[in-house]
Protein backbone atom coordinates (compact mmCIF):
# COMPACT_ATOMS: atom_id res chain seq x y z
CA UNK A 1 0.00 0.00 0.00
CA UNK A 2 1.79 3.48 -1.08
CA UNK A 3 1.47 5.91 1.66
CA UNK A 4 -1.31 8.93 1.61
CA UNK A 5 0.14 12.39 0.88
CA UNK A 6 0.81 14.42 3.58
CA UNK A 7 2.70 17.84 4.86
CA UNK A 8 3.97 18.61 8.29
CA UNK A 9 3.06 21.59 10.26
CA UNK A 10 5.17 22.65 12.59
CA UNK A 11 3.89 22.72 16.07
CA UNK A 12 7.02 22.58 18.59
CA UNK A 13 10.23 24.56 16.99
CA UNK A 14 13.75 23.03 17.88
CA UNK A 15 14.26 26.89 19.89
CA UNK A 16 11.46 25.97 22.05
CA UNK A 17 12.59 22.14 22.93
CA UNK A 18 15.75 22.96 23.46
CA UNK A 19 14.26 26.13 25.71
CA UNK A 20 12.51 23.43 27.62
CA UNK A 21 15.04 20.48 27.93
CA UNK A 22 17.55 23.09 30.11
CA UNK A 23 14.43 23.81 32.55
CA UNK A 24 13.88 20.09 32.79
CA UNK A 25 17.31 18.71 32.91
CA UNK A 26 17.83 21.82 35.85
CA UNK A 27 14.78 19.88 37.65
CA UNK A 28 16.36 16.41 37.21
CA UNK A 29 19.61 17.68 38.53
CA UNK A 30 17.71 19.21 41.53
CA UNK A 31 15.91 16.48 42.61
CA UNK A 32 18.47 13.89 41.98
CA UNK A 33 20.97 15.97 43.72
CA UNK A 34 23.69 13.37 45.91
CA UNK A 35 22.74 10.31 44.00
CA UNK A 36 26.08 8.34 42.43
CA UNK A 37 23.42 5.37 41.04
CA UNK A 38 21.36 7.52 37.78
CA UNK A 39 20.86 4.97 35.37
CA UNK A 40 18.97 7.06 32.78
CA UNK A 41 16.78 4.41 30.19
CA UNK A 42 16.43 5.89 26.46
CA UNK A 43 13.10 3.81 25.21
CA UNK A 44 14.06 3.02 21.96
CA UNK A 45 13.64 4.33 19.17
CA UNK A 46 11.55 7.33 19.86
CA UNK A 47 13.43 8.86 22.67
CA UNK A 48 16.71 8.80 20.70
CA UNK A 49 17.50 12.56 20.33
CA UNK A 50 15.74 13.41 22.93
CA UNK A 51 18.00 11.80 25.86
CA UNK A 52 21.17 12.97 23.69
CA UNK A 53 19.89 16.49 24.47
CA UNK A 54 18.19 15.55 28.01
CA UNK A 55 21.66 13.76 29.19
CA UNK A 56 23.86 16.58 27.93
CA UNK A 57 21.97 18.95 30.48
CA UNK A 58 21.91 16.50 33.40
CA UNK A 59 24.75 17.94 35.63
CA UNK A 60 25.13 14.37 37.62
CA UNK A 61 27.31 11.21 37.00
CA UNK A 62 24.91 9.39 34.59
CA UNK A 63 24.78 5.92 33.00
CA UNK A 64 22.80 5.64 29.97
CA UNK A 65 20.68 2.38 29.03
CA UNK A 66 18.26 1.41 26.34
CA UNK A 67 15.12 -0.38 26.17
CA UNK A 68 13.30 -1.05 22.78
CA UNK A 69 9.53 -1.77 22.92
CA UNK A 70 7.09 -1.29 20.20
CA UNK A 71 3.53 -1.13 19.75
CA UNK A 72 2.46 1.23 16.88
CA UNK A 73 4.63 -0.54 14.42
CA UNK A 74 3.86 1.23 11.01
CA UNK A 75 -0.04 2.18 11.92
CA UNK A 76 -1.44 5.60 13.36
CA UNK A 77 -3.15 3.57 15.77
CA UNK A 78 -1.56 1.65 19.48
CA UNK A 79 -2.01 -2.28 18.52
CA UNK A 80 -2.15 -1.97 22.41
CA UNK A 81 0.34 -4.93 22.54
CA UNK A 82 3.93 -3.56 24.23
CA UNK A 83 6.98 -5.57 22.20
CA UNK A 84 9.91 -5.33 24.03
CA UNK A 85 12.75 -6.09 21.54
CA UNK A 86 15.59 -5.42 23.27
CA UNK A 87 16.67 -5.70 27.36
CA UNK A 88 19.12 -3.17 29.46
CA UNK A 89 22.22 -4.21 29.44
CA UNK A 90 22.44 -3.16 32.95
CA UNK A 91 21.48 -4.22 35.98
CA UNK A 92 19.08 -1.38 37.99
CA UNK A 93 18.09 -3.69 41.55
CA UNK A 94 18.86 -0.68 43.90
CA UNK A 95 19.75 2.08 41.74
CA UNK A 96 18.05 5.12 40.77
CA UNK A 97 16.14 5.39 37.89
CA UNK A 98 14.99 7.44 35.23
CA UNK A 99 13.09 6.54 32.19
CA UNK A 100 12.90 8.77 29.21
CA UNK A 101 10.26 8.43 26.41
CA UNK A 102 9.66 10.71 23.64
CA UNK A 103 5.71 11.20 23.99
CA UNK A 104 3.23 9.25 26.30
CA UNK A 105 -0.25 8.84 24.01
CA UNK A 106 -2.76 6.05 25.01
CA UNK A 107 -0.39 4.72 27.41
CA UNK A 108 0.37 1.35 26.95
CA UNK A 109 3.84 1.75 26.32
CA UNK A 110 4.87 3.40 29.34
CA UNK A 111 2.48 1.54 31.50
CA UNK A 112 4.04 -1.66 30.53
CA UNK A 113 7.84 -0.48 30.54
CA UNK A 114 7.09 0.67 34.76
CA UNK A 115 6.34 -2.52 35.53
CA UNK A 116 8.55 -4.58 33.89
CA UNK A 117 11.78 -2.22 35.86
CA UNK A 118 9.76 -1.58 38.90
CA UNK A 119 9.62 -5.46 39.21
CA UNK A 120 13.47 -5.85 39.26
CA UNK A 121 13.08 -3.46 42.37
CA UNK A 122 15.27 -0.48 41.87
CA UNK A 123 15.75 2.13 44.87
CA UNK A 124 13.84 5.01 43.00
CA UNK A 125 11.91 5.25 39.05
CA UNK A 126 10.62 8.13 37.87
CA UNK A 127 10.09 8.94 34.34
CA UNK A 128 10.42 12.07 32.07
CA UNK A 129 8.61 12.60 28.52
CA UNK A 130 9.21 15.13 26.02
CA UNK A 131 5.36 14.90 25.13
CA UNK A 132 2.01 14.11 26.48
CA UNK A 133 -1.07 13.69 24.73
CA UNK A 134 -3.72 13.17 27.42
CA UNK A 135 -6.88 13.54 25.29
CA UNK A 136 -5.70 9.39 24.01
CA UNK A 137 -4.92 8.31 27.31
CA UNK A 138 -6.44 4.66 27.77
CA UNK A 139 -4.37 3.67 30.86
CA UNK A 140 -3.92 5.90 33.38
CA UNK A 141 -0.24 7.01 34.04
CA UNK A 142 1.72 10.44 34.10
CA UNK A 143 5.70 10.84 33.64
CA UNK A 144 7.17 12.63 36.63
CA UNK A 145 7.51 15.53 34.16
CA UNK A 146 6.66 16.38 31.04
CA UNK A 147 8.34 18.52 28.26
CA UNK A 148 4.81 19.88 26.95
CA UNK A 149 1.18 19.04 26.75
CA UNK A 150 -0.38 18.59 23.33
CA UNK A 151 -3.72 18.24 21.61
CA UNK A 152 -4.96 15.17 20.05
CA UNK A 153 -2.70 15.46 16.79
CA UNK A 154 -0.57 12.60 15.22
CA UNK A 155 3.20 13.93 15.37
CA UNK A 156 6.48 13.47 14.17
CA UNK A 157 10.38 14.89 14.25
CA UNK A 158 12.81 15.05 17.01
CA UNK A 159 12.55 11.27 16.74
CA UNK A 160 9.23 10.33 16.65
CA UNK A 161 8.02 8.86 13.16
CA UNK A 162 5.20 7.97 11.19
CA UNK A 163 6.12 4.33 9.53
CA UNK A 164 9.26 5.01 10.71
CA UNK A 165 10.04 8.46 8.45
CA UNK A 166 10.54 11.91 9.69
CA UNK A 167 12.53 10.92 12.87
CA UNK A 168 15.27 13.59 11.82
CA UNK A 169 13.20 16.45 11.82
CA UNK A 170 14.86 19.01 14.30
CA UNK A 171 11.54 19.92 15.26
CA UNK A 172 8.21 18.75 16.53
CA UNK A 173 5.35 18.85 13.66
CA UNK A 174 1.68 17.76 13.18
CA UNK A 175 0.79 15.30 9.85
CA UNK A 176 -1.87 16.63 8.00
CA UNK A 177 -3.34 14.74 4.99
CA UNK A 178 -3.46 16.54 1.43
CA UNK A 179 -5.44 13.88 0.04
CA UNK A 180 -8.58 11.67 1.21
CA UNK A 181 -8.13 8.40 2.21
O1 LIG B 1 1.33 5.78 24.82
P1 LIG B 1 1.36 4.86 23.64
O2 LIG B 1 0.05 4.87 22.89
O3 LIG B 1 1.83 3.48 23.96
O4 LIG B 1 2.37 5.50 22.58
C1 LIG B 1 3.65 5.97 22.87
C2 LIG B 1 4.73 5.10 22.31
O5 LIG B 1 4.53 4.89 20.89
C3 LIG B 1 5.70 5.22 20.17
O6 LIG B 1 6.53 4.10 20.03
P2 LIG B 1 6.43 3.04 18.83
O7 LIG B 1 5.68 1.84 19.26
O8 LIG B 1 5.92 3.74 17.59
O9 LIG B 1 7.94 2.64 18.65
P3 LIG B 1 9.19 3.60 18.31
O10 LIG B 1 9.54 4.29 19.60
O11 LIG B 1 10.24 2.66 17.86
O12 LIG B 1 8.75 4.57 17.25
C4 LIG B 1 6.37 6.24 21.04
O13 LIG B 1 7.76 6.29 20.78
C5 LIG B 1 6.07 5.78 22.44
O14 LIG B 1 7.02 4.86 22.90
O1 LIG C 1 1.51 11.13 17.80
C1 LIG C 1 2.28 10.17 17.59
N1 LIG C 1 3.17 10.18 16.56
C2 LIG C 1 4.02 9.14 16.32
N2 LIG C 1 4.08 8.05 17.06
C3 LIG C 1 3.24 7.98 18.10
N3 LIG C 1 3.08 7.00 19.00
C4 LIG C 1 2.15 7.39 19.84
N4 LIG C 1 1.66 8.61 19.51
C5 LIG C 1 2.33 9.01 18.41
MG1 LIG D 1 6.68 4.96 16.39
Amino acid sequence: MSQRPYVIDEMISAKAIAARIEALAKDITRVFEGTDKLVVVGLLRGSFVFIADLVREIDLPVEVDFLEASSYGNAMESSREVRILKDLRGEIAGRDVLVVEDIVDTGFTLHHVVNLLKSREPRRLEVCALLDKPARREVPIKATWTGFEIPDEFVVGYGIDFAQRNRNLPFIGKVRFTAPE
